[in-house]
């Protein structure tokens, strides 16, 4: 009877008890994409017995994430995201309140601030050079390399050291197989648990199908790893002024008995918050590099521009630094045109809604569960000419940029929960991509061409490329100072 005097969003008709999750497929966002341009860009849909907003226009998207930035800024809360979170003692997965609010600031004013992101400096000039030292010996013997791999491996090794004081690779972490810990992670955190959806007899079917047993096993193996972490700073008495890494500075407040919410803040917290900077920072960071050399491969011309910039930009200098970066006008304006394409996190992060509100004249209920279609925004033919094609002209004399302020392009998401590790990410990848165009000269391996380049999504919290990209790197063939 309510729910015939309320507005509803117009949506697919859904099943008894599963709701519309057949329709999801194995690439919800380009499902639900398709769903949306016959419903309109407000959709509602049923997962189970949770009601899904669906937004996938701009205008829709400003007027959840600003308009109603307060009512729709929650998180939902799942079984996986729990479990990895501490029971949700993490920044990105937890409810919105007071605890939130002051991790959210501390995050913002300590961890990822500009003056943080600056003093790792080092160690993104460290580790970009040996992954360009390492793919230089592939160009002398004349041996494609997978860059799917090698941005990976950076990823890792810059987000270990950022975190820990240690890359990955050489090191136990590499031994102990983190890399898998945290695929598995992000797989259990983007994982759909039947107990989310089904809350009476979801559980049954979760321990059914192994899904709890897995979770457990991700949760216990990463446990270990912070656990050794978190101990090996506490027994090492190392003064590193200037070089302090995430568990230093963790550590520190711990022993500075700082409060949360009026809770002091405890391992549990620490560990939570480094789930964070792993989940949210290895995959997503290494996709956008793997995205943008693939989109480059299969467009000459722009490969050619961008390289030719940082060229002349750099001259011989053997390395791009990051004074350097500014100056590479075209260079942002491919990465812009990639996360147009290729956002990581197609969907966003799911909010939930505190209180209910009106979103084009329908109405939302508190508790709906709402995902924003970054992905289906970024290929509109209503918003973009020539969607499908890779043009980072047509931002050329645009204002629009990836920060949360133009709701056709928010990567990031947008409002009090966007994205906290954008510069710290950005500043990796900017460097990176630099590094690698103007070191070398890339072709496509023997016998392929442009158009066949694969260009097949995977499914992820962080959406890869399917088939791993591998080019041929031949040595610069401008002259590089040593
Ligand atoms: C290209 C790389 C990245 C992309 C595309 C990305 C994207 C996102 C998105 C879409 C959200 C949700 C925003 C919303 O709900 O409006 C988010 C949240 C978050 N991201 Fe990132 N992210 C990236 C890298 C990172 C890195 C490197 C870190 C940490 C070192 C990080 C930490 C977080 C955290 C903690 C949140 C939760 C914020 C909150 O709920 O208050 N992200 N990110």
């Amino acid at each position: 009877f309510n729910n015939k005097k309320k507005n509803l969003p117009p949506g697919p008709p859904s099943l008894p008890i599963i709701g519309n999750f057949h329709q999801l497929g194995p690439l919800p966002h380009q499902s639900l994409w398709k769903l949306s341009r016959r419903y309109g860009p407000v959709m509602l849909i049923r997962l189970g017995g949770t009601p899904t907003i669906v937004i996938s226009s701009p205008d829709a998207a400003r007027e959840a994430l600003k308009t109603h930035d307060l009512d729709s800024c929650s998180r939902p809360q799942m079984v996986g995201t729990g479990r990895l979170s501490y029971d949700s003692l993490d920044v990105a997965f937890v409810e919105y309140g007071d605890y939130w609010r002051e991790l959210r600031t501390l995050c913002v004013l300590e961890l990822f601030s500009m003056k943080r992101v600056q003093s790792f400096r080092y160690i993104r000039e460290e580790e970009v050079g040996s992954m360009i030292e390492s793919i230089a010996k592939s160009a002398e013997s004349g041996t494609p390399v997978n860059m799917s791999e090698k941005f990976m491996a950076l990823t890792a090794n810059f987000t270990c050291r950022v975190a820990f004081g240690k890359p990955f690779q050489g090191t136990e972490l590499e031994d102990e197989g983190f890399m898998d810990m945290v695929h598995e992670g992000m797989a259990m955190l983007g994982s759909f648990s039947a107990s989310d959806y089904f809350p009476q007899l979801g559980w049954i079917v979760d321990r059914f199908t192994g899904l709890h047993s897995r979770l457990e096993k991700s949760f216990r193996n990463l446990d270990d790893l912070y656990q050794k972490v978190i101990e090996e700073h506490r027994n090492t008495n190392k003064s590193n002024e200037g070089k302090e890494d995430i568990v230093d500075v963790l550590l520190k407040m711990e022993k500075d008995q700082t409060e949360l919410a009026g809770v002091r803040l405890k391992e549990d917290n620490i560990k939570a918050i480094l789930m964070n900077i792993f989940l949210g920072g290895v995959d997503t960071g290494a996709v956008v590099m793997d995205w943008t050399m693939a989109e480059l491969a299969r467009n000459p011309r722009v490969m050619r521009k961008a390289r030719e910039e940082i060229r002349s930009c750099v001259g011989n200098k053997k390395w791009v630094v990051e004074e350097d970066l500014s100056g590479l006008k075209y260079l942002k304006l491919v990465l812009k045109e990639v996360m147009r394409l290729h956002p990581p996190g197609v969907l966003l992060i799911p909010r939930e809604t505190i209180g209910h509100f009106k979103l084009s004249g329908y109405d939302v209920d508190p508790k709906s569960c709402v995902y924003v279609n970054a992905w289906g925004m970024g290929r509109d033919p209503g918003l973009w000419e020539r969607p499908e094609e890779f043009v980072p002209e047509r931002f050329e004399d645009s204002p629009i940029d990836y920060k949360g302020n133009h709701f056709e392009l928010i990567p990031f998401g947008a409002g009090r929960r966007r994205c906290p590790g954008m510069s710290m990410v950005m500043a990796m990848i900017e460097l990176a991509l630099a590094n690698v165009l103007h070191s070398f000269d890339w072709e496509l391996p023997e016998g392929m061409t442009e158009g066949d380049v694969n260009m097949e999504e995977g499914a992820g919290l962080a959406v890869f490329k399917k088939v791993p990209l591998t080019l041929l790197p031949i040595k610069a063939s401008h002259k590089i100072d040593a």
